[in-house]
């Protein structure tokens, strides 16, 4: 599989990963990671999300992307660089880009609940008083999608041929990130930017994501030969993709592969697209230098030794989200 040009990314069963049966796990394991030295997408069933949590959550964070403008913005704090809370329209650009996204989105990010001194690197989360659902909904959902990520960690860990609980200590108390997003509606499509689009191209920061709302027409992604292919998951399917830090550990032996979310026909920018990115962050202190051996002669070391913390670092600046 790892030479074909996919039409369509591969879709896993993550019972088959957690169900102790020998066979289907190692099944899980080698085509997880077919994919992602192929395409670095896939879609994934069985994660944990229960149709009654992620209807509450969709109408939580709707109820949240509707209010006034003026009052989404109380939840704003830019000292934050956009770690926590509501990101209003148009902050956010791809690396590399100048103008925004055609998005608003609300950062809720890791709660440390026992004793570890890596509390005091995180912000309070911000919750929304109009809503006040949207804390236990989005948090549950944080939850639910960490601990799905921590299984397709460790199938990746043994399908590059490390101990099984590799990543188990580096994403513990992580600094993962759920990201609701509300692709707004436009009047007027004039009246913004030529070149502005609903998500510019651009590969994810962090270890993985796992995406719920990909169900909903928009997302493509980059194929080897340039082609853009539509990503179409089913509504009870997240699609899970590889990011650059995970890409930077295994000096490109999975990929992570360029996306975006395309704007709608010129007659239907009126309407709202939702999703829900979980962004699986390590801890600030993970080396994201190269496996040794995913450097070989056919694969010289590609990127200097970098931690995830001074990585992100580095990206909030090119994304616009953080002064230098
Ligand atoms: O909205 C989507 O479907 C994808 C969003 C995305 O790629 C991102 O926020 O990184
Ligand atoms: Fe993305």
């Amino acid at each position: 599989m790892q030479d074909q040009l996919l039409d369509q990314i591969p879709s896993l069963d993550l019972a088959d990963f957690r169900s102790g049966d020998p066979e289907r796990k190692a099944r899980f394991v080698q085509q997880l990671g077919e994919a992602y030295q192929n395409i670095g997408f896939v879609a994934l069933k069985n994660h944990g999300l229960n149709d009654e949590q992620t209807k509450q959550l969709y109408a939580d964070v709707q109820a949240f992307f509707q209010l006034p403008d003026a009052a989404k913005q109380r939840y704003e704090n830019p000292e934050l660089a956009g770690q926590r809370g509501y990101i209003s329209k148009g902050k956010e650009h791809a690396k590399g880009r100048n103008t925004g996204d055609l998005k608003e989105f609300y950062h809720v990010g890791q709660e440390v609940e026992t004793e570890d001194p890596i509390k005091k690197e995180y912000p309070a989360n911000i919750w929304p008083e109009e809503v006040p659902s949207f804390k236990e909904s989005t948090f549950r959902a944080y939850r639910t999608l960490e601990s799905a990520g921590q299984d397709v960690l460790r199938a990746i860990a043994l399908y590059l041929h490390l101990p099984e609980n590799y990543f188990d200590d580096k994403v513990k108390h992580g600094n993962s990130i759920l990201r609701p997003i509300h692709y707004f509606p436009i009047e007027d499509p004039d009246a913004v930017p030529a070149d502005a689009v609903r998500a510019a191209e651009h590969g994810d920061i962090n270890l993985i994501t796992l995406l719920m709302g990909a169900s909903a027409d928009g997302l493509q992604v980059k194929r080897r030969d340039d082609k853009w292919i539509p990503i179409t998951a089913l509504p009870d399917q997240i699609v899970v993709n590889v990011g650059d830090m995970l890409q930077r550990l295994t000096n490109g032996v999975l990929k992570s592969t360029i996306h975006r979310v395309v704007n709608p026909a010129r007659e239907k920018m009126n309407t709202s697209r939702y999703s829900i990115p979980f962004f699986m962050h390590p801890r600030s202190e993970m080396s994201l230098a190269a496996l040794e051996h995913c450097v070989t002669p056919d694969n010289p070391k590609k990127e200097a030794d970098i931690t995830a913390g001074e990585f992100l670092n580095e990206r909030l600046i090119e994304l616009g989200l953080k002064k230098k």
